[in-house]
């Protein structure tokens, strides 16, 4: 009865063990990381996605701390469970040989299992600490790496679809959707799903299925294949020749591990595949039905007036009847899955203590090696079922990657997108051979040219659907089916649309949107609120609404107005910016900003006659490209307040 292994060397063996094992995996990390991500398409996602962690300046020294330090944590869990390992050996050696000594009246042998026993316990009482703590440290640790990837992520992507108005041209490119039945589609489904949900995929799996998790250490890539490598060692050792079918097989016991979860994986593979796509399913479909629960709200009021709740929750019950539907096939499949890789780990329990009982009943090895053998055997197929239970996490993360990656391709494509040609000009703005088209080729305006100085107003009429909001996009730089040129002074050039977007935020922002209130200031914002008929609001600056349900339409589109007013911008484009206000109203905000902006060029889009005495000149869109420019009499509040210039 001796002890399995020399305790008293085994920090310094440990240590060394863990270090060399360091090397390795790291060598081991970069090496794979550097193959995947050249050889395979979803290695080449991945550092496209996430790469920039490891490599930009303001992240890589982080980044590199963490994976050094979670790496070493992860080899000190597997190290402890190999130690453990003998720690139980012992345990179990000790009180054979005391039964043994009870049975033999041996009072010396007794005495010295009694304290092999003792020893053995507190040694574990050492090591389970040392497991308890190195666990919460790698679960802070990883989760400080999860979240910190997860924020370079999210403001690497969001500023990619920020930037170069893809966020709105994205609609306009076309993006390939992944499966068998893969079509085109124009435009990114669901951003807001890749923004939020994969990422968050991508950060955690990155934790998960390199290191490990939770202080198992048999649940990442790099502790499973230590694991294997260790305990396949100690099965090694332990086990002995054995009669198969009248042929001696030696170390027939690490064959038989590896046979055992060969055909458990290969049969699970078989009964859990379907899985994969029924979660792809899945998430779509929660998508979906969170969407229509969404819209719904935000359409609250339209719904409630069309009197629609009926065929509203048609719809719903429609979509949730499809995640019903999806549900079951999950569970259906879940169940043969389950039952498979239940009835395999009842049997791996007692797998390792049927082969090896024939050499304990021999005496060829003792109750501490039995137990060992179970444990090891234990962690060899823990090890290598991890492979085959983290194929869908794998098959997730790959749907992820694929995902983000179709984003970023669409907001690089859509940057790509013609555009108006924009100059810069220090007073007016000049038109030059402007043509705006529909997708489909359809000449909304041919080679239009005009010029506008400093305090000129025009005014775009025309049917509807003639191209007067599409010839604003296109010079606003959204539409790409436009060509020509576009001069305009740098400053500040501001586009309203009909209905103005209201941020959620505090009224004080949302008035002064798109600067941001603070270089505004409280007095400027008061003051153009009273001035464009909206004093009541003034007293609620602070307050944090969804003012967009709020405020009326003519409320909002009176905002419009202070917006104009506190941005002071060299020209600004109206999109029907008056359609829900009363005619005197209009009058009164036209006349305000003509005589507070004298200079601003104004470009008026309006159905409506009334707003023609507010401009000096007129263009009409008069269909399949053709347009008519001509001057209009200067209302007389505004005689001379612009120069004519065709
Ligand atoms: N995203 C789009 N995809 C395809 N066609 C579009 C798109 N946006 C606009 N169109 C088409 O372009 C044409 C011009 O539309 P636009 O909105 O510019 O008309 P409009 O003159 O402003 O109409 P209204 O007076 O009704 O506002 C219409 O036939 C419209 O259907």
């Amino acid at each position: 009865m001796e002890y399995s292994i020399d305790w008293g060397n085994e920090l310094l063996t440990s240590i060394r063990w863990i270090l060399t094992m360091f090397g390795y995996s790291m060598v081991g990390l970069l090496l794979a990381g550097f193959v995947l991500s050249r050889v395979t398409l979803w290695g080449r996602q991945y550092w496209r996605a996430a790469g920039g962690f490891f490599t930009d300046r303001d992240t890589r020294v982080g980044a590199w701390v963490l994976v050094v330090v979670l790496m070493l944590l992860m080899l000190i869990g597997v190290r402890l469970t190999v130690v453990l390992s003998y720690q139980g050996r012992d345990m179990f050696n000790a009180l054979q040989g005391a039964a043994e000594a009870m049975s033999n009246k041996d009072g010396a042998t007794l005495d010295k299992a009694e304290e092999m026993f003792w020893n053995s316990l507190w040694l574990f009482g050492l090591l389970a600490t040392i497991h308890v703590v190195r666990t919460l440290i790698e679960l802070y640790l990883g989760s400080m790496f999860e979240i910190r990837l997860r924020a370079f992520m999210v403001e690497r992507v969001t500023g990619d679809w920020l930037s170069g108005l893809a966020f709105y041209r994205n609609r306009f490119v076309h993006t390939g959707i992944e499966g068998k039945d893969a079509r085109i589609q124009p435009g990114v489904d669901n951003p807001d799903q890749r923004i939020e949900i994969d990422i968050a995929n991508v950060a955690s799996s990155s934790r998960q299925l390199v290191f490990g998790y939770g202080g198992s250490s048999t649940n990442g890539v790099i502790p499973a294949i230590i694991t294997i490598c260790s305990f396949t060692l100690i099965l090694w050792d332990l086990s002995g020749p054995m009669d198969i079918f009248g042929t001696e097989v030696p170390r027939a016991m690490v064959w038989l591990v590896y046979l055992f979860v060969l055909v458990s994986t290969v049969v699970a593979f078989w009964l859990g595949h379907p899985l994969i796509k029924l979660y792809f399913l899945r998430e779509r479909l929660a998508a979906n039905f969170r969407y229509s629960l969404v819209r719904l709200r935000d359409g609250a009021e339209k719904v409630a007036l069309y009197r629609g709740a009926d065929t509203e929750q048609r719809g719903l019950l429609d979509r949730f009847g499809a995640i019903v539907v999806n549900f079951w096939q999950v569970v259906f499949r879940s169940l043969k899955f389950n039952g498979w890789n239940f009835v395999v780990g009842q049997a791996s329990a007692v797998f390792a203590y049927i082969i090896q009982a024939p050499r304990f009943f021999a005496s060829e090895i003792g109750l501490g090696e039995m137990t060992q053998t179970a444990s090891a055997f234990g962690n060899v197929h823990d090890s290598l079922s991890f492979f085959r239970e983290s194929y869908d996490a794998f098959a997730d993360l790959r749907a992820s990657l694929y995902r983000l990656d179709g984003l970023e391709q669409a907001n690089h494509d859509s940057r790509e997108l013609p555009q108006i040609v924009t100059i810069e000009q220090e007073h007016g703005v000049t038109l030059n051979k402007v043509t705006a088209s529909t997708p489909d080729g359809v000449e909304l305006v041919r080679d239009l040219t005009l010029s506008l100085h400093p305090g000129d107003a025009l005014v775009i009429k025309g049917r509807s659907g003639s191209g007067k909001t599409t010839l604003l996009r296109g010079l606003a730089g959204l539409w790409p089916f436009v060509e020509g040129e576009f001069a305009r002074p740098g400053a500040s050039t501001l586009f309203l649309s009909q209905i103005p977007y209201i941020p959620l935020s505090d009224l004080r922002t949302a008035v002064s949107y798109p600067a941001p209130p603070e270089t505004v200031g409280d007095d400027a914002i008061r003051a153009a609120l009273e001035r464009v008929f909206l004093a009541h609001l003034v007293g609620r600056l602070d307050e944090e609404a969804d003012w967009a349900a709020v405020l009326s339409p003519g409320e909002q589109q009176r905002v419009a107005f202070a917006r104009i007013l506190l941005n002071r911008p060299d020209v600004a484009f109206l999109d029907e910016a008056t359609s829900a206000i009363d005619e005197g109203l209009e009058f009164e905000l036209y006349a305000l900003i003509r005589r507070e902006l004298p200079d601003t060029v104004l470009v008026s889009v309006s159905h409506r006659s009334t707003t023609d005495q507010h401009h000096t000149q007129l263009l009409e869109l008069t269909g399949g490209g053709a347009w008519a420019l001509r001057p209009l009499d200067p209302p007389p509040t505004m005689a001379g307040a612009g120069k004519h210039s065709l």
